[in-house]
């Protein structure tokens, strides 16, 4: 019988950083990603899609920025929800071209997505997620001048950063729970649309950018799936990332993982979040695999990939 699994797409899969950010660029990687996800589709398994939005929410908001005099600039939370609307559209189309050329039968629906915050969350007075493009030291320094606060990003370059807040509640997962047999369902995108609900238990959106692993998890949580898949743009985590004595790690076990951590071979804001959710849903007894889209089935049968689980 096929498993449950949902499938978190990195931003930076979706535009790669030496990418021109137009649209076709985006949508030639969104084209070739799902032809790797319906292939898990087509191994017989269920397949919950979210992705995420870091360089796409980053550049919406240059694009307000740039055009501000003329055009009031949206709050980031909306710049989230016109993120998640242009990625589940490339996201739908390719899905539903392939599942045609390829005659399989499955159904595919994007849920636009909020997800609840604490309004009070510590991370609002610590931006660490990093959005949009890439900068050199020399420009960052300039950026923050400006007063956007930048920081370096694993190796490649400086970003803006933005408060990450902890997901809670993933909004449609009944939903989800009832079409995931029929249909491949696209949700939580770019982390969700970051909202709190204030003492009257009204929703309020609140201007940051949620990372896509932590909610991802949460929606693997909630869905109740065998398997949490974060594909991105190297094939395995390392340790020693970058240096010399760089070791790829295949099998890790929770300890091991955690040991790492403790360790700081991962960053904040790109691979910590990963592993962090990983050790999660292995100690749920059940599987987390990061590794590259064009691995993606390989992985899924241990073939590829680095699986951390009990
Ligand atoms: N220890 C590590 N092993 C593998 N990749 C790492 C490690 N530390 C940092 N990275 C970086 O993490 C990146 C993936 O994280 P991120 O850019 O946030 O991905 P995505 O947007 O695909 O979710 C890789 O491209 C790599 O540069
Ligand atoms: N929202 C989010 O986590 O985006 P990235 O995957 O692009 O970092």
């Amino acid at each position: 019988m096929g498993k449950n699994v949902v499938i978190a797409l990195g931003g930076n899969a979706i535009l790669q950083p030496n990418q021109e950010a137009t649209y076709n660029n985006q949508l030639n990687n969104v084209v070739s990603a799902t032809g790797h996800m319906i292939e898990i589709r087509e191994a017989g398994h269920n397949i919950v899609i979210t992705h995420g939005n870091g360089p796409q929410v980053g550049n919406i908001i240059v694009q307000n920025e740039a055009a501000k005099d003329t055009v009031p600039a949206f709050p980031i939370d909306v710049c989230n929800a016109e993120s998640q609307g242009f990625i589940g559209y490339m996201l739908e189309q390719s899905l539903k071209n392939h599942i045609s050329k390829r005659q399989i039968s499955a159904n595919v629906a994007t849920l636009l997505t909020m997800v609840e915050v604490d309004k009070n969350d510590k991370a609002f007075q610590n931006p660490t997620k990093p959005i949009g493009v890439f900068f050199s030291e020399e420009e960052a320094k300039q950026m923050e001048e400006k007063g956007f606060t930048m920081s370096e990003d694993a190796g490649r370059g400086y970003r803006r950063v933005v408060p990450s807040p902890e997901p809670k509640v993933i909004h449609g997962i009944d939903e989800i729970r009832q079409l995931i047999d029929e249909t491949i369902v696209i949700s939580s995108g770019g982390g969700g649309i970051p909202i709190y609900r204030d003492e009257q238990d009204q929703i309020h959106g609140v201007e940051a950018v949620i990372d896509k692993d932590r909610s991802g998890l949460k929606l693997a949580q909630q869905v109740d799936a065998d398997v949490f898949m974060m594909l991105t743009d190297v094939p395995n985590v390392y340790i020693n990332f970058g240096k010399e004595n760089e070791q790829k790690l295949s099998q890790v076990s929770i300890e091991e993982a955690e040991q790492y951590v403790a360790e700081d071979q991962f960053p904040a804001g790109s691979m910590l979040p990963k592993i962090q959710a990983g050790i999660e849903m292995a100690k749920l007894g059940k599987e987390a695999i990061i590794c590259s889209l064009d691995q993606a089935v390989d992985a899924l049968e241990g073939k590829a990939g680095t699986r951390i689980s009990k």
